[in-house]
C-alpha cells in the first residue's frame, strides 16, 4: 500500500483520540468514516471538532472555508460496515486488549486484503491485538499524541510481524497528515508512556503523600523543568482512565516500579476521568 492510492480513511472511535485523528486527516484531503458504538458518542465526536475547527479558524490557522471543508469530509457512522471500503483504518476505541481484538478481526473480515491495519493503542502489545488477524504484516502502532490536531509526534510502534513496507507506509502516512515521527518496538509502553506514566503517577503519589498542594506540583514542574503541564493537569487531559488502563499493563509487564498509584484509582472509580467528565483532579466547565 502507498500513500497515494489512500483515499478513504476510517477511525474506529469517536472519543478524545478519534475525533482529532478524523480531523487531522480530513484537514489534510482524505475522505473520513468516524465510527463509534452510540450516536450520542458519533455527535460529541463531531462536536469536538467543531469546536477545535472553530479555534483554529479564531486564531486564522485555517480559513472558514477549510475549516468548512474539513467538516465535509468527516462522516460519522454507528456501523462498522460503512468503513469496508476504507485503505487505512485507525483504532482508536478503547484501551482494552479483547475489544481492540475483536474490533480487528471484525475490520479484517469487511476491508479489502490491502487495507492498513492501525491502532493508537498507548501501551498494548500491537503484535497480541494484531493476531487477532490474518493480516498481521499490515498491522502497525500510528500512535497520536493528544491534542492530535495540536501535537506534532506520531510514534509508529512495529509488531513482531509487521512489514517492512506496512512500516515505510505508516511513516509516509503521518508525514502526509503533517506530523514528525519516531520507531519503537513493540514493548510495554514503546518510548512514551514507558517514561511518561511513571512521572505521573509519581505526581499523583506526591500529591496523596501530601508533599505539596496539587497546583504546587503541576508549578513545581512547569516552571522547575520546563514541561508545558504538570503531571496532574497532563493526566486530566489524557483521561484519568487511560492514564490508570496504561499503568496496569505497564505493572503488569513491567514490575512493580509501575504500580498505579492509589489516588488514581481512586478517582476513576468514582467517575472523575478528568476533563472529559468534567472533574479530575481539577474541576473543568
Ligand atoms: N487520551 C490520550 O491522551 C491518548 C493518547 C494516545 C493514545 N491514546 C489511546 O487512544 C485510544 C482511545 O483513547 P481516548 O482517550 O480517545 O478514549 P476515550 O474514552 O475518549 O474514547 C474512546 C471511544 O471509543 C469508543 N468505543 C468503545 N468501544 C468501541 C468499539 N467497539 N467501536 C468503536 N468505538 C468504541 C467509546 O465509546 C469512546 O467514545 C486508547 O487506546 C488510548 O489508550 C489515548
Amino acid at each position: 500500500m502507498d500513500i497515494e492510492s489512500i483515499e478513504r480513511v476510517g477511525v474506529v472511535g469517536a472519543g478524545t483520540m478519534g475525533n482529532g485523528i478524523a480531523q487531522v486527516c480530513a484537514a489534510n484531503g482524505y475522505e473520513v468514516l468516524m465510527r463509534d458504538i452510540e450516536a450520542e458518542f458519533v455527535e460529541k465526536g463531531m462536536d469536538a471538532i467543531d469546536d477545535s475547527l472553530g479555534r483554529f479558524v479564531s486564531k486564522e490557522r485555517l480559513s472558514e472555508e477549510e475549516a468548512e471543508e474539513t467538516k465535509e469530509r468527516i462522516t460519522g457512522t454507528t456501523e462498522l460496515d460503512d468503513l469496508a471500503d476504507c485503505d487505512l483504518v485507525i483504532e482508536a476505541a478503547v484501551e482494552k486488549t479483547e475489544i481492540k481484538q475483536e474490533i480487528f478481526s471484525d475490520l479484517e473480515e469487511i476491508t479489502p486484503r490491502e487495507t492498513v491495519l492501525a491502532t493508537n493503542t498507548s501501551t498494548l502489545s500491537i503484535t497480541t491485538i494484531a493476531s487477532a488477524t490474518e493480516r498481521e504484516g499490515q498491522v502497525i502502532g500510528l500512535h497520536f499524541m493528544n491534542p492530535v490536531p495540536i501535537m506534532e509526534g506520531v510514534e509508529v510502534v512495529v509488531g513482531e510481524k509487521t512489514s517492512e513496507e506496512t512500516v515505510e507506509f505508516a511513516h509516509a502516512f503521518a508525514e502526509d497528515v503533517g506530523k514528525t515521527t519516531w520507531e519503537s518496538d513493540d514493548k510495554p509502553g514503546f518510548v512514551t508512556n514507558r517514561i511518561l506514566m511513571p512521572w505521573i503517577n509519581e505526581g499523583i503519589r506526591a500529591f496523596d503523600e501530601g508533599v505539596a498542594s496539587k497546583e504546587d506540583i503541576d508549578a513545581g514542574m512547569e516552571l522547575g523543568t520546563n514541561v508545558p503541564m504538570g503531571p496532574l493537569t497532563l493526566a486530566d487531559h489524557i483521561g484519568l482512565d487511560i492514564c490508570l488502563d496504561a499503568s496496569e499493563t505497564l505493572h503488569e509487564e513491567l514490575g512493580d516500579r509501575y504500580k498505579p498509584a492509589y489516588l488514581l484509582k481512586r478517582k476513576v472509580a468514582a467517575g472523575d476521568l478528568g476533563k472529559k467528565t468534567g472533574a479530575g483532579f481539577y474541576e473543568y466547565e
